[in-house]
């Protein structure tokens, strides 16, 4: 039996349909969710994501700031300019693209964002929201495989998740948020011994470690479901994920193929943060209190 292929495109469509509808309430309560982009360098893949995602918002109605500086730019003015962002009332997503170049500590300019504006999700409070299970804008990737998982109605309740890698912008986070969910996680890592003894084991696997079709059909039980993370290169210069998509076909339930799986939902989980961030903005204002 082939495997149902996660139509990840699909699903993020209707994610952004969703979006549009918030879009449009807000705007009739004088609210333009908008959204900057803080690209340092002239990284091109940056540069293509970037770009992907300043068109999406826009398609969607939203306002969408694209800052960009040259590689140079000190820590000091890059904190400042996250300040400026933090304080304007037009602005209620800040992402700062990253990788940042080596001068600049990734953490502190993660720490200068106001939380309430962390529409990735990245920064310590909206973590330690996340793990303890409260309210809070939740990071894209892991969001978005969360999504893709209900929405194929794959209840990971009860179920073995294996996740492979600990990155703590997928790995960790996505671990996390199934745990909350009540699957039983096992967190697999380059340091893991034996790793086919784990992977073997699980319903759901999820594989976040940037190896170019690295997890075939012997890491698996049969009828397993397969999360593709990976965006590498092949050998042909093609995108492809870190998963032999051919050859677990035949061994998986369902797979996400690479790219229109799991990439297009890191886009739409982005544009729910900023609509949700504006629709907080505007609770607070009427209420008072913040979430
Ligand atoms: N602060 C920050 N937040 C991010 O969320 C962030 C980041 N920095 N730095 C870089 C990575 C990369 N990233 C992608 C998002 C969507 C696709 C995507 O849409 N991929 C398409 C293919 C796109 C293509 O054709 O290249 C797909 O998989 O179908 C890819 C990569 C977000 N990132
Ligand atoms: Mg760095």
């Amino acid at each position: 039996m082939t495997a149902t292929v996660i139509d990840g495109k699909a699903v993020s469509l209707k994610i952004k349909e969703q979006v549009q509808m918030r879009v449009e309430t807000l705007k009739q309560q004088g609210v333009v969710p908008g959204l900057a982009v803080v690209l340092v360098g002239d990284n091109s893949a940056s540069l293509t994501y970037v770009k992907n995602k300043q068109k999406t918002c826009e398609a969607l109605g939203m306002r969408s700031d694209l800052l960009q500086f040259p590689e140079s730019m000190a820590e000091a003015d890059l904190l400042s300019t996250i300040d400026k962002l933090n304080n304007d009332p037009g602005i209620h997503g800040i992402l700062v693209q990253l990788p940042l170049p080596s001068h600049i500590d990734e953490f502190s300019v993660i720490m200068a964002i106001d939380p309430q504006k962390d529409v990735d999700g990245f920064h310590p409070v909206s973590v330690g929201n996340m793990v303890i299970g409260h309210e809070t804008l939740l990071p894209c990737t892991p969001h978005g495989i969360i999504k893709l998982l209900e929405h194929y109605d794959i209840n990971p309740e009860g179920q073995h998740v294996v996740v492979i890698g600990r990155s703590n912008i997928v790995g960790k986070p996505v671990g996390q948020m199934l745990l909350q969910k009540n699957a039983t996680v096992t967190f697999c890592h380059s340091k893991t011994q034996d790793l086919a003894k784990h992977t073997k084991q699980a319903d759901i696997v999820i594989v976040a470690i940037g190896v170019a079709k690295f997890l075939n059909s012997k890491h698996l039980k049969p009828g397993a479901v397969v999360i593709d993370v990976g965006m590498n290169r092949d050998e042909k210069g093609k995108l492809c994920g870190d998963v032999d998509y051919e050859d677990v076909l035949e061994t998986a339930s369902f797979v996400t193929p690479v790219p229109g799986g799991v990439g297009p939902m890191t886009i739409a989980m982005l544009m729910e943060n900023t609509v949700q961030s504006a629709e907080n903005g505007l609770t607070k204002d009427k209420t008072g209190t913040t979430m």
